[in-house]
């Protein structure tokens, strides 16, 4: 049973997620996120509560007998992966699967893509930490890590550990600069980062367009064969929204995303993709899927990444609407999901 504070916590949480959804209802996209970046005082409450949430209240909940798998938590279940990949012969064993891609299918020459042993592109991370880009972190839970090299953002930190940066709207250029007062990020370098996290990060926008250009931005910030990891909420069996993970899958091949690792845990998708050093190599699995309808939504719209809580609400465009009947959507809403998210956090 969860505690009347922890109800107070969730419920604040909720209703940040409802405004928000309801002003992007009104008045789209645009004005919906200005408004939303207008309520300075909500927003820094958010950030409290959740901070809260995740330190206090799901830690304790947390029944260490009853987790049988130490895994099971999005935070401990990123590093392993980090691990895996860079430090664990994850990262050579994938460049040499692409380069097979490659050669297979004469997509190109291998000029780009020398052998593992002098490949700048593959070089193994064993000699310097990981370099981590955490996206929407709140109070940065990767900080006491000595493998990684971690830079947090956050709409608004819970952390001075963290920088304030709006990563919708940040500027992506040739270095990284911070604001005079050291707080904020203003630009940040492309290829900078080894991998890049959205931890319970991508639900937060109402509109598939917003998700799609975090999508974007992450592949432009990450170094070749770099990792992006996605952790979304859904208590729901595997199965019930296995066509929506399956068109992230499609969309993001698209932009040159190959997905390498899919786990559903109890309350929680966990998602690692790799950029691919030819992005032709992450295409290549959307011209080998056979059996997707065109006719549906999730696979015909590029630029959109859905989730769940889009298909109650209004925010499918008018002219995608007849096609979405085709789609199975568990109904849920997102903020309770916030509720349920006691094995995940990890301390
Ligand atoms: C549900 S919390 C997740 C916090 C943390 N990653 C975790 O797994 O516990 C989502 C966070 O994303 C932040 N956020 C939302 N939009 C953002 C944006 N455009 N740029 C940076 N952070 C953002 C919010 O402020 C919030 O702290």
């Amino acid at each position: 049973m969860a505690s009347e504070e922890h109800k107070q916590l969730a419920t604040l949480i909720k209703e940040t997620h409802n405004r928000l959804r309801e002003d992007y209802r009104k008045y789209g996209s645009n004005e919906a996120w200005k408004r939303h970046l207008a309520r300075t005082d909500d927003l820094q409450n958010y950030a409290v509560s959740m901070q809260q949430l995740a330190t206090n209240h799901w830690s304790i909940n947390n029944n260490i007998n009853q987790v049988t798998d130490k895994s099971n938590c999005r935070i401990r279940w990123i590093k392993n992966r980090c691990y895996e990949y860079f430090f664990g012969g994850g990262k050579s064993k994938y460049y040499e699967r692409e380069r097979d891609i490659i050669k297979k299918l004469n997509l190109d020459d291998l000029s780009d893509l020398p052998e593992e042993s002098s490949s700048k592109n593959n070089e193994v991370v064993s000699d310097r930490k990981i370099k981590m880009l955490d996206v929407g972190s709140c109070y940065n839970p990767f900080a006491d890590d000595e493998n990684l090299d971690v830079t947090a953002i956050d709409l608004v930190p819970a952390s001075d550990q963290v920088f304030q940066c709006d990563f919708l709207n940040v500027t992506l250029g040739d270095k990284t600069l911070l604001s005079n007062n050291k707080k904020s990020v203003t630009e940040f370098e492309k290829k900078s980062f080894d991998v890049c996290i959205f931890s319970l990060l991508l639900e937060y926008f109402p509109c598939p367009e917003q998700r799609f250009r975090c999508c974007e931005k992450a592949y432009e910030l990450l170094k070749d064969s770099g990792l992006l990891i996605i952790i979304t909420p859904d208590s729901k069996h595997v199965n019930a929204n296995a066509k929506i993970i399956k068109s992230w899958r499609y969309v993001l091949a698209n932009l040159g995303f190959m997905r390498i690792t899919y786990e559903k845990l109890q309350h929680i998708h966990c998602i690692c993709y790799r950029r691919c050093v030819k992005k032709d190599t992450a295409v290549r699995w959307v011209t080998l899927q056979k059996n997707l309808s065109v006719d549906d939504v999730l696979f015909s719209s590029n630029g959109k990444i859905f989730i769940p809580q889009d298909f109650q609400t209004a925010c499918v465009e008018e002219k995608d609407k007849d096609k979405v009947s085709s789609v199975k959507i568990a109904k849920e809403d997102l903020a309770d999901v916030f509720n349920e998210l006691p094995d995940v956090i990890d301390k």
